[in-house]
């Protein structure tokens, strides 16, 4: 037999591809080098302790070839090693069973390979963790065997009072119904079957074992019944329903439960008959449990020095829980919180909902008014357009009426794109013979690495999350080509820096009287960048601007904001009103406010934002009028 080339024309075709696959997924799983050179050493690549072979099984189905030197088990693998005294050995134990050899109880052919050595374990039972995860606690003997005869036989489960059969085991409730639906309870839906009787020494047994800290009175009790081979998936008892801790009572069988936290780190933890197992802390909010579904566990030898299988009974459970008296969890394990979760994606929705009620249908009603405040190009900005060449191409995100269209330097021709989530002022564009589509920025309808230049001005300051204003400076890092640059603004916070006002600041009446008013006011009226509501006509100016604060209103979701104030909350709403000629049908004498969402930036954060997308470096950031400013570079 030619062992490079793997040929033995009696081993069945699709054993060989089992053994190439085995032999790369093992060597790095186990950090042993494997293959099918002959050496004493040799991985059986599909049985192990987690497949029900044991040790005792190795020995009998090897030792016909020669005296073997060492097995290793390790728990939770499909493989295991073994090896004999001499290379002469394995090379006929291979030939013999390798592809030929059938497992019993199997259709599988036992697969083999050659390894270079075996992995160093003198006593396996270290390789079982010992200590669970915090807060976790195992109560052995919390019953005896006559309270667990009493408890077992209460319930039938032929005619279940409130039972449900699910895919890996039986259910019954008492208290409040678990809906595995939506993982939670119906409050306003007691049970009439309540906790048995039988059940309410619980809370002077914990006393009496030393958990005084614990006055528990639970209200729902889960009852689970296993039969061999059956189990519960990973899973977290909702932490906005269920008060801390959980408890479970284990009986008829003995089982291991298996911990796992964020990073996938695994705890069995083995559950003996009769014991209660209390869930407390980082154990019952920080990490998954579940029960695999095999017909066996993993175990160490009653002397300790080697691991077995542990066969498994019929099970029953009883898991005692307190309902929370209020929906939530503060607690910080974020990802295994139902609450956090919810939130998160609740925070999604309303942010959805906020830009489009306060964002887009805004601009779309103001518009033409909004257009006309929008005439003088912000010198910063047009020195960035004046860096590009001819053929180059400046993308235009969230470009407005298009005020930064055409301010390139002499004699240069660029390929200039706009895009804006308004179609009425992406219509204006248009007219103007502009190339400006309709969009959002949180996905660019362009190709990757296609831009020189991206403007993008006071457009991420009306994204309501952190998270989408960080998804928008990616699309723009994705759409430049390497090399090119972009020039984001948004509105600061600070509408002073060192104790100079912003002109936004400066245009309040009150202010005015005060400060010099410079020569750029003159030429716009906003003359801030942002799309704020600095271009108020002057008669739409606060003027009772520092008696009065941003405030909550009630009807609306957010403060808002009085103009020409320094901000007051990050999130704000910023009233605008609509000049009397700009509107669509007139009441009389009314003045017609509309409100736009916006958050203002804190100094930095813009930056720290624009750091953590890992394509792009921020080349300057910059305090311009009330506003922050970063110019990005992506990486080549
Ligand atoms: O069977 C057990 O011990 C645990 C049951 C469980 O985790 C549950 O019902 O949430
Ligand atoms: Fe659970
Ligand atoms: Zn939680």
């Amino acid at each position: 037999m030619d062992f490079k080339n793997g040929e033995d024309h009696h081993v069945p075709k699709k054993i060989f591809s089992k053994q190439r696959k085995a032999i790369q997924n093992i060597s790095a799983d186990s950090k042993i080098s494997l293959g099918i050179e002959p050496t004493k050493q040799i991985v059986i690549c599909n049985s192990g302790l987690s497949l029900g072979l044991l040790e005792e099984d190795v020995i009998n189905i090897f030792s016909p070839y020669g005296p073997i030197e060492a097995v290793v088990m390790l728990p939770d693998k499909t493989y295991c090693f073994m090896a004999f005294h001499s290379k002469e050995n394995a090379l006929q134990a291979y030939q013999s069973l390798h592809g030929k050899y059938n497992f019993p109880r199997s259709e599988n052919l036992m697969v083999l390979a050659f390894a270079d050595e075996v992995p160093k374990v003198t006593n396996p039972w270290a390789t079982l963790p010992r200590d669970g995860p915090p807060g976790l606690i195992v109560l052995e003997d919390f019953i005896t065997s006559d309270e667990e005869e009493i408890l077992v036989k209460l319930l039938s489960w032929d005619d279940p009072i409130q039972g449900q059969q699910l895919k890996q085991r039986q259910v019954q409730h008492f208290g409040f119904e678990f809906r595995y639906g939506s993982n939670d309870v119906d409050r306003q839906k007691p049970l009439a079957q309540k906790i048995p009787d039988q059940c309410d020494f619980l809370q002077n047994r914990l006393k009496k074992r030393g958990f005084s800290k614990w006055n528990f009175y639970p209200d729902q009790l889960t009852v689970n019944r296993y039969l061999p081979g059956q189990g519960i998936p990973p899973h977290v008892d909702t932490h906005s329903v269920f008060e801390d801790p959980i408890l479970s009572l284990s009986m008829l069988s003995d089982v291991v439960m298996d911990f796992k936290d964020a990073s996938g780190h695994k705890i069995p933890v083995f559950l003996p008959r009769r014991s209660l197992t209390v869930m407390s802390g980082e154990s019952r909010f920080g990490w998954t449990h579940g029960i695999a579904s095999r017909m066996h566990d993993v175990i160490c030898t009653d002397d300790k020095k080697g691991l077995t299988l542990l066969p498994r009974e019929e099970r029953v459970s009883y898991t005692f829980r307190l309902l929370r008296s209020k929906k939530e969890c503060f607690c910080s394990y974020a990802w295994l919180c139902d609450n956090q979760k919810q939130n998160l994606y609740q925070q999604q929705l309303d942010a959805i909902q906020l830009e489009k009620q306060y964002v887009r249908e805004v601009y779309e009603e103001i518009s033409s008014h909004f257009s006309e405040t929008r005439h003088t190009p912000w010198p910063n900005i047009v020195e960035f357009c004046k860096t590009f060449k001819t053929g180059q191409i400046l993308l235009d995100v969230g470009c407005g009426n298009g005020k930064y269209f055409g301010n390139q330097a002499e004699n240069v021709s660029l390929f200039e794109i706009g895009l804006d989530a308004s179609a009425h002022l992406a219509d204006m564009c248009t007219k103007r013979g502009v190339e400006v589509l309709t969009g959002n920025c949180l996905n660019l309808p362009f190709r990757s690495s296609i831009a020189d230049g991206v403007l993008c001005i006071a457009v991420i300051h009306h994204l309501a999350t952190h998270e989408r204003r960080r998804r928008a400076v990616q699309e723009i890092a994705r759409v430049l080509c390497k090399g090119g640059r972009a020039l984001i603004y948004v509105w600061a916070r600070d509408q002073r820096l060192q104790d100079k006002m912003s002109t936004y600041l400066k245009q309040n009446r009150k202010n005015r009287q005060n400060t010099a008013i410079q020569s750029a006011f003159k030429g716009d009226k906003n003359n801030s960048v942002t799309g704020s509501g600095t271009s108020q006509s002057e008669n739409n100016l606060c003027t009772s601007a520092d008696s009065k604060s941003c405030e909550f209103t009630g009807s609306l979701p957010l403060p808002v904001h009085v103009n020409r104030t320094n901000f007051k909350h990050s999130d704000i709403l910023v009233p605008w009103k609509l000049k009397e000629k700009h509107r669509q049908e007139s009441n009389e004498g009314e003045q017609q406010t509309f409100y736009r969402y916006y958050h203002v930036f804190e100094e930095d954060e813009l930056t720290r934002m624009c750091i953590e997308i890992p394509q792009i470096q921020v080349l300057e950031t910059k305090y311009d009028q009330g506003n922050w400013s970063v110019l990005l570079r992506k990486l080549p």
